[in-house]
């Protein structure tokens, strides 16, 4: 179990080093200039929270382009923007919440409770601190390339950070440890004030990278053959669902830009979410997914089944057929309907689950079947307590989900990091919202990782499955390829 050794955030107090060295020094005034390799790693952010106060200032300021923000922020760098309107934006950490292994939930709940003790901000609801990260697919996953620098599950609480909704925009400057008192935070704050209002109010979306080649970690015949073997063990009856994914590495002709492939994803993407979690320089985890994992707000809980894949129409007629098809499509139904049972029956011992009417989604380039579904919540639950409830859905991995991991671990060739897992924030409160991380990548300098995924069931098609990737790693490739 290795939950603890990572987990126990220290704070800036960090013991045995030298003051001149130490974290808090490096981070106290974090440099506004594109992010430098030595802020990148372990070295030049706090690892823990072990008692101290959580001070941050807001100041409502003139809007200034996010990208441009994000360009000059130091990693850790995170975004996150919901299809309702809430844009984030942050650069550097305050404080660090890190997890492994298989009590990483309950690693993080701890980790979350002591970073969160003694709060003292200013500022609306919208401004309010949140850590910002993810959790891998698996428990164990451990980094290796291309998933160097994520670990099990991380979140960042900001040092900086840009808040958009309601049409207004807030800075936030935030200090975590035993030493953070609000004098110095407003200092900062100040100082951050003046080289944000210095920042462009648009900047123009940048170039693409260009790609010169991309490879399927899964060939065609791998796939398949894993598929027709998923098939026979649904036939043979011990797994009802697998969703089997694949992933595309690409080599970039020139360096990717983060910063300005999120600010495209705002314009393309709208009615998705848009995320990035960048633990240093060298990677970041980004996309556009349609799918939210949960959103909760005090005792009320919101998510969704989504599955089923249809493209969208040229004309709007064939737009219609298409849905029409999903929608009638005896396969694509039932393999929703198993989405929506499993969230619901895995709601059902925290509180009172209402599942809503299905109706097609659709997206810019995808259209699926949504059933959205809510839960009253009986008792006071932390919003992890959901995600670890939840996660994987039968949407990313299966049915029965211990079937379907050994099905997952056997067939896929490549390691899915924290593509297909919960990426979001949540918050002192313990509510938070969640997406699934999908349509996404992993990405830094000239090399990108796509990942794609389809739900197998007993009469799924090899072809059909595989020809139902392509759109699914479009949004990205899109956003790479000139
Ligand atoms: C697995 C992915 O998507 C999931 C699988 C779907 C399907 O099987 O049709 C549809 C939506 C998502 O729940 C992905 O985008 O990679």
């Amino acid at each position: 179990m290795f939950a603890r050794v990572r987990s126990t955030i220290a704070g800036f107090a960090t013991r045995g080093r030298s003051r001149s060295k130490s974290p808090k020094d490096t981070l106290k005034n974090p440099p506004l200039e594109p992010f430098v390799m030595a802020q990148a790693g372990n070295e030049a952010r706090p690892s823990g929270v072990d008692g101290g106060r959580l001070v941050s200032r807001t100041r409502e300021v003139a809007d200034r382009s996010f990208r441009a923000f994000l360009e000059t922020a130091s990693v850790p760098r995170v975004a996150w923007a919901t299809p309702d309107g809430l844009e984030l934006a942050g650069g550097g950490a305050a404080a660090v919440v890190s997890a492994e292994g298989p009590d990483r939930f309950d690693s993080l709940r701890e980790d979350a409770a002591r970073l969160f003790e003694t709060v003292d901000r200013t500022g609306p609801p919208a401004a309010r601190p949140r850590v910002v990260g993810g959790i891998a697919f698996d428990a164990d996953h451990a980094p290796a390339p291309p998933w160097e620098g994520f670990p099990a599950a991380e979140f960042f609480l900001p040092a900086v950070q840009l808040t958009r909704a309601d049409g207004r925009t807030w800075l936030s400057v935030t200090e975590y440890g035993p030493d953070a008192t609000p004098e110095a935070v407003e200092e900062r704050l100040d100082e951050r004030a003046e080289s944000v209002a210095d920042l462009p109010m648009m900047s123009p979306s940048g170039g693409r990278p260009g790609v010169a080649a991309t490879r399927r970690t899964t060939t065609k015949a791998e796939w398949t053959a894993g598929v027709e073997r998923a098939v026979e063990r649904i036939r043979t009856g011990d797994l009802r669902k697998v969703v089997l994914a694949t992933a595309l590495a690409a080599d970039l002709e020139t360096e990717i830009d983060l910063p300005a492939v999120l600010e495209r994803f705002r314009r393309t993407y709208p009615e998705c979410y848009r995320f990035l979690v960048q633990p240093t320089a060298d990677a970041g985890f980004f996309g556009p997914p349609p799918e939210r994992l949960v959103r909760m707000t005090g005792s009320r809980v919101e998510t969704e089944a989504l599955a089923g894949s249809a493209e969208r129409g040229d004309t709007h007629e064939g737009d219609a057929d298409l849905a029409a098809g999903l929608e009638t499509d005896a396969k694509t139904v039932h393999e929703q309907a198993l989405v929506a049972e499993a969230i619901a029956d895995r709601l059902a011992p925290l509180g009172d689950v209402t599942v809503g009417e299905r109706r097609v989604a659709k997206f810019a380039n995808i259209q699926h079947l949504r059933t959205p579904i809510t839960a009253d919540l009986r008792e006071e639950t932390h919003v992890l307590d959901v995600v670890e409830a939840l996660h994987p859905t039968p949407a990313v991995g299966g049915l029965p989900l211990e079937r379907a991991r050994e099905v997952i671990d056997e067939t896929e060739t490549f390691d899915r990091g924290w593509y297909a897992a919960p990426v979001g924030w949540f918050d002192a409160a313990g509510d938070g919202e969640f997406a699934v991380g999908l349509r996404s990548a992993v990405a830094g300098g000239r090399r990108a990782t796509l990942f794609a995924g389809d739900g197998i069931v007993a009469d799924s098609d090899p072809d059909a499955e595989w020809a139902e990737l392509g759109p699914k790693f479009r949004p990205v490739l899109d956003e790479l390829e000139r």
